[in-house]
Parts: C-alpha cells; structure tokens; sequence
C-alpha cells in the first residue's frame, strides 16, 4: 500500500486533532466533532473548528488532515464538510514512535514502538501493511500482539486510503463506509479491476458512477460486466415507471442506447442476459427481462391467492338467512341497500376472497360496514374488541396501505384499523415479522386503497395470510396505480377469476354534490360541467397569478373557522413556477409568516417554523410515522437546549410526537401543498387544486380524478380551463409491463372452473336475491 504522508500540492486541508465528538451515529459512522486546528492551508482565523463527515473510529490526541469544504450553517456557524481525510503520521521518529504507541494499538508501549522503529525505518507503516510478517523480527513483540497491531493499522490506514481513492471520483464518505465495510483492503484493487461489479455487490452503488469510473481507467465499452451492470440499471430504472419486467426487445434496446458504444451488438446483450440469468441476477422467462424479487413477488402472489382461494368456506348461509339478516341491519342503519349493495354484502359473506370496487360515493364504507355487521351476525361475534381477552382473538382485521386511509377506515367502522406494513410488522428493511411461516390471527380481512398496494407489498401481505381466512379487497380502480411496481388491483380485476362487486350507483349525488358528479364524468368521459355550486367553483387565473389566487382561498378558509389540516393544495408537480416547492413558500409567507416569538431553522430546500404544517416523505417504522403522515411543526430546541447537544425540531402527528435531528430535515417537506401522488388514501375537507399548462406533461385523467375524489366538501380548482380539459381527456398512456394477469389466469383457472365458482359461472355474477323478488 503506498502511504500518503503529505496533501497533494493546491488541496486545502485543515489538520487538526479531535478534541471531542458532538454528535455521532453508530450504525452509519456520521459524526460531528470539534477539532483542535494545528495546521491549514485554509483561510482559518479560529483555533477550533466543528467538522462533520463519514469517519471510522476517530481517536483523540491522534492528528489527522481532513479534506473539504467549508460549509456555513445560518446557526451554527462555519463548520468543516469533510470529503475525505488520512491520519497524519509524522515523519520523525519521534512522532512514529508516539503514533504507534497511542491508544490506538493495544499493548504497544513507547519502548517496543521505538522498537518497530528503529528496525523498520522511516516507512514502518507501509512496511507494516504491506508484509504481513515485517513484525515478527522485533524481538519481544509476540505473534498475536504484531498481528493484532497490524489488523488495527489496516483497518484505519485502509478506510482512509479507500476514501481517500474513492474521493478522486466524487464518491463521497458515506459510500466508502459501505464499499469498505464491503471489501475491506481488496476495495481499490477490486474497483480497478472492475467498478462496474460494485453496482450489483454494493445498494446505491449507480451505474453511471461506474461507468464514469470505468472510462477514466480506460476499460472496454463492452467489458461483459459493463452490458450486466447496464442490464440491472435498466431493469431498476423501469421500477420507477411502474414495471415489473421488460420485454427483451425493449430491455435490449434500452440497454444499447444506455451504453451508447458502437461495437456493441445485441448478441452480445443477449449473451451477458443469458450468463445473468444463470447466475440468478435477473430471470428469463418468455421472452421477458425480471428481477428476481418482482418475479418472486408475482409469483409468490398469485400462489398464495390461489392457498386461499383453494380452502372453501365452511359456513354457507341460506339467502333467506342472509336477507332476514341484512334487513335488520337496514333497519339499525336506517337505510335501504341498493342491489349492486345487496350483491357486495351476499358475495362477500360466502366468496373467499372478493373485490369491492367502485368510484367516490358508490358506498364502499356503507358495504364494508354491512359486510362486517352481516358476518358478525352470521358467526355469532362480537365487533366490540373489549369482548375478546387478547387483542390478537379479535377476528376482524382492517388495513390500509397508509397510515392516513387506515386511520379513515377506523373512523368510519368504529373498528381498529392499521397500516399494512404495521399489521405485518415490518422492522423498517427487509423483514416481515408476519409471513408463511409465522400467519396473521383472525378470520376476516378487509384491505381498503388496494389500488394503492405494490406487487411486492402484495405478496408479503398475501403470504401472512392463513388459508381459512376470508378476504375482503377494496379499491377504486380509477385512481393512480401504486407508487411500486405492478398494477396488482388493475390485474385482479382483469382476471375475472375473483369475484367482484363494481358499485356504480352513487348515493353521494344524491346529497347534492358537485364533486362527486363531476368525478363520475371524468370517470364514464361524459361532459364535463365546470359551473359553480355550493361545494365547487373553478376560478380561472394565469400560471403567475396561481400563488396570489391560492393563498387568498386558503386564507378565506381560516376566516371561516377552518383549520390549516382540513385545507389541502394538492398539484401534480414540485418544480415548476406554480409547482409544490413554489406554491408552499408562497403559502408559508402567508399563512404562518416570520415573527420574533416563532422559532424558524432553514435548510437548503426550505425554512421549518414553529405552526407549520409538514408532511413526512419517508417510511420511518421505528418512530410510527410513515410516508404521507401530516403533521405540525410544535417544537424547535436550540442545541444547548437538550441533553443529546442537538438542534432539534418536534412535529405532532395525529396520534404522536417525532422528535427529527438536523440529518433526519430531509425526510419531512412543508405540506400547504402536496403532490396528488401523496395524497392517494387521504381525504381532506377542502381541496384546493391549481391547474395550469406548466403541468402538461402530468395531466392525466387518473391523477385528476385522484385528486377532485380527495376533497369532502369543497373543491375549488383554480387555472387555466383548457388545461383542465384536456387532463381529464388524457387517458394514462403509460403501460406497465406485468404478467400477474396471464400467471393469475393460469393458476386459477382450474379453481375456477371448478364448484367452487360454479355458481358464479352459471349465473351472471351480479345475481342478487332482487333478482327472484
Ligand atoms: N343505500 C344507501 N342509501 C342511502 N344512503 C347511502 C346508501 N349507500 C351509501 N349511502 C350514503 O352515501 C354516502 C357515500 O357512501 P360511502 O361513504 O359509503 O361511499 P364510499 O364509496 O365509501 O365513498 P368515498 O370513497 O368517497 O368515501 C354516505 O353518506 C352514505 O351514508
């Protein structure tokens, strides 16, 4: 290993010796510290400085030269952003001597230091390094002491030559924590030899940097692991858009144009395909391009679906029975179910599984509701869950892919309701406390925003679920698919091998709204109305006026006594001139502006102050807050304020507080307007929706409609007409490659034809007892 002893000439450092640690985070190695200046080419006139980067075991009285840049923090101060740094090792024999005998090196004296010294010379460490057997010769130093002090010497001198090297190519400390952890001392050596495998052996290793990598060493364009590294990219590209695979042709070309070499050919593609496949790091199926985990999950999927269908129900009621039943439940609701209604309630009490679906007011809540009374009434069970001894022997599961729709679904039943990801008790990565082996308790389910729901989630939630199980899936189909891969409901439904009831009827209207009648026009393409009504209004303004427009409503809302949560900007899109970062500065100023009692701190995308309404952007299990929770700012503490020595800011959320670190800021964003995207499963008293011809490329009939069926009681959309228009004519033309429908089709064809739907087949599945009435 060469040993780097001196900053490269024109590199600014700052070398300096840590006089103690501020902040420090075990698992990934970020810490903060305050450092004692010795030395610097920078301009520096204090004696003390606070550093922050990625750095592996610290130690004090210990000089290192860090690398950086300074950073100004609008409260903090100047602070040292370190890229990369090295331990300064003296070069006189004294400095090695008081180097190697540091508390770094267990049981290493100043006497055997001199020692090592004294025989190795001026280049002991790099001898060290380098020959694993340099140190047997001193005498009085014993094998496993030499060999431990050598252990502690690599550990150290090799993350910072690996960071060091990987700084070279803009690869900043974080990263080189993960590729050391990874390969320790073999890193550099393995990068040369082939940066492009670190993108299959290290998670957020990209393509491009490898490929950047790659170029600077001169390796062949058509290097095999180059067409692999391409391969994997792409396929993990097109998650983003949806997909669960990509047809060869189209992953081919993708990959040709992504490498862009003209030797390539496409043989050569579909030879590296070929040797992946073998080696299970994507999978070739039919003329189909998968990673493994969304092959497995669609798999796995329609196998579990097909467990559970494949039980029958025990228990079947005789239509009389069920009729006496649901009158009685008529009568205790004080209405008259309709027949689609009628239908959904008789099929879901004796169909395994079944799909509720339908548009905003065709009453999903008012079935689920009968569903659960009937099923009750049915088994002769409590829906009290104060009846039952332990929580776990309450038969009725509700669950929602997020923590808001959850929250909905509890209110509306009365019953407890939770997050998909908490019933299955996911530890935040990859783990799944409730799975095949280890099953959800209870008898029946009921999924609510199944729209919502990923391939990948799908098959999680599918394999807890035990075979005598009832499920109940609801969803609108017309809503935007999941965020993830797959289009699980769009596919269920397209199967016509799972019982549905599609409620079309909507009882809403019937209340006189406006928002409900214009989401069944956008929803059947019929004529759209855009006239004023008590619950709708279309206020037409200029991109530039949007800002002024949206916050005058918003303001006239809280005159009228709402409150900020029950008002909702809902736009397609964050950069933009009237995008959601634009729209929520403006609406900030306005809303809850700068006062000298209002504590405020900034970051580069934004300024949190106390009141502020905020919306969690990430999966945070461990807090129990999750992607798409909106909550207040309540609380901002100085650093000096609190014991962890930390600036810290604490939001409220509907059922808890979360205290965020300066380093967890990136995880929340101000939520006066959110995108339509994150407001899938929630529902808000007023929305607000700008729509203008900057968001062209957004406007799609599904994401407007998604949109206009999250407001309650009033919707008011302000911009251009036309824009508007020609949205909801926009069907989505984005396809998501999938084959859920066709593996579906395979495995539950059998079941299918058989008794088990035989009723299903032999009548139209709409067949309701209004039919003999
Ligand atoms: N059969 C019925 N008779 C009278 N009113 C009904 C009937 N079914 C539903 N409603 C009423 O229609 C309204 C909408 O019903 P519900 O909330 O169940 O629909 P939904 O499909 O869940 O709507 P959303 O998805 O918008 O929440 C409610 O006020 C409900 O009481």
């Amino acid at each position: 290993m060469e040993q780097i002893k001196q900053p490269a000439e024109n590199e600014s450092y700052i070398r300096g010796e840590l006089l103690h640690l501020i902040f420090t985070n075990e698992v990934e190695h970020f810490s903060i510290a305050k450092i004692k200046v010795l030395d610097t080419n920078e301009t520096l006139e204090e004696k003390t400085i606070v550093i922050k980067g990625y750095f592996y075991n610290l130690q004090p009285e210990t000089s290192y030269y860090f690398f950086g840049v300074f950073d100004k923090h609008p409260r903090f101060g100047t602070q040292y952003k370190v890229t990369s740094y090295k331990t300064f090792i003296p070069e006189t024999k004294d400095g090695l001597v008081a180097y190697l005998s540091s508390d770094l090196f267990y049981g290493i004296g100043k006497k055997t230091a001199a020692k090592i010294v004294d025989q190795l010379g001026e280049n002991a460490i790099s001898k060290i390094i380098d020959d694993p057997e340099a140190l047997y010769a001193i005498s009085g130093l014993k094998k496993k002491a030499a060999d431990q002090l050598r252990v502690t010497l690599q550990e150290n001198q090799g993350f910072e030559h690996v960071a060091i090297y990987l700084a070279q190519y803009n690869i900043g400390l974080k990263m080189a924590q993960k590729i050391y952890q990874n390969y320790k001392d073999e890193a550099v050596q393995l990068l040369e030899a082939d940066p492009y495998q670190f993108v299959f052996d290290i998670d957020g290793f990209g393509f491009r940097t490898a490929d950047e990598i790659a170029r600077q060493m001169g390796l062949p364009a058509t290097h095999p692991t180059r067409i692999g590294a391409g391969c994997i990219y792409v396929l993990q590209t097109s998650i983003q858009e949806g997909h669960v695979y990509l047809p060869m042709d189209v992953c081919i070309s993708s990959i040709c144009s992504l490498l862009n070499t003209k030797e390539l050919t496409e043989a050569m593609v579909v030879e590296t395909l070929t040797a992946l496949n073998k080696d299970k790091q994507v999978i070739l199926q039919d003329g189909n391009v998968y990673l493994p985990s969304l092959y497995y999950a669609e798999d796995g999927f329609s196998s579990h679906l097909k467990r559970i269908l494949q039980k029958p129900i025990e228990h079947q009621t005789p239509i009389a029975e069920l009729m006496k039943i649901i009158g009685s439940i008529e009568e205790e609701e004080i209405l008259s179910y309709g027949k689609e209604q009628f239908t959904a309630i008789n099929q879901a009490i004796h169909a395994k599984v079944m799909i509720l679906t339908g548009g905003p007011g065709t009453g999903k809540t008012t079935v689920i509701k009968g569903i659960l009374k009937a099923y009750a009434n049915i088994h002769e069970l409590s829906l009290q869950p104060k009846d039952y001894e332990y929580k776990s022997d309450f038969p009725f599961i509700l669950t929602a892919p997020t923590g808001r729709a959850a929250k909905r679904l509890n209110e509306s039943t009365g019953l407890p309701a939770m997050t998909v990801h908490r019933l299955l008790g996911w530890d935040g990565n990859q783990t799944f406390e409730k799975n095949e082996h280890e099953q959800l308790s209870g008898k029946f389910i009921i999924i609510d925003e199944f729209s919502m729901v990923d391939i990948w989630l799908a098959n999680h939630l599918f394999k807890a679920i035990p075979d005598d199980m009832q499920v109940l899936i609801v969803g609108d189909e017309d809503q935007l698919p999941s965020v993830g891969p797959g289009q699980v409901l769009a596919d269920l439904l397209s199967t016509n091998r799972i019982p549905f009831v599609r409620l079309t009827e909507v009882y809403r209207q019937k209340e006189g709204s406006k928002i409900i009648q214009l989401a069944h026009e956008i929803k059947k393409d019929e004529p759209i109305n855009l006239g004023k009504d008590h619950d709708f209004n279309f206020i037409q303004c200029g991109t530039t006026q949007m800002g002024h427009v949206i916050t005058k409503i918003f303001t006239k809302a809280l005159e009228k006594g709402f409150e900020t949560k029950d008002i909702q900007v809902l736009a397609p899109m964050y950069r933009s001139e009237a995008g959601i970062t634009k729209l929520n500065q403006e609406l900030q100023q306005v809303i809850n502006p700068k006062t000298n009692q209002k504590r405020e701190v900034r970051t580069q995308e934004a300024i949190f102050r106390t009141g502020d309404k905020v919306i969690q952007l990430v999966n945070q299990p461990e807090d129990g807050v999750y992607n798409g929770d909106i909550g207040e700012v309540v609380a901002i503490f100085r650093e000096e304020e609190n014991t962890e020595q930390e600036e810290q800011l604490v939001i409220a959320y509907e059922d808890r507080e979360v205290v965020y670190e300066r380093k967890d800021y990136r995880n929340i964003m101000l939520a006066y307007c959110i995108s339509i995207h994150k407001s899938q499963g929630s529902e808000f008293p007023i929305v607000i929706m700008p729509v203008a011809w900057a968001y062209q490329r957004m406007l799609r009939k599904n994401l407007l409609y998604t949109a206009i069926t999250r407001s309650k009681q009033s919707l008011i959309i302000c911009g251009e007409q036309e824009a508007f228009l020609y949205g909801v004519a926009t069907k989505n033309k984005s396809h998501r490659y999938t084959t859920l429908t066709q593996l579906l089709m395979e495995k539950l064809t059998v079941l299918y034809e058989s008794n088990i739907h035989a009723n299903l087949e032999e009548n139209d599945s709409n067949l309701s007892p209004y039919d003999f009435m």
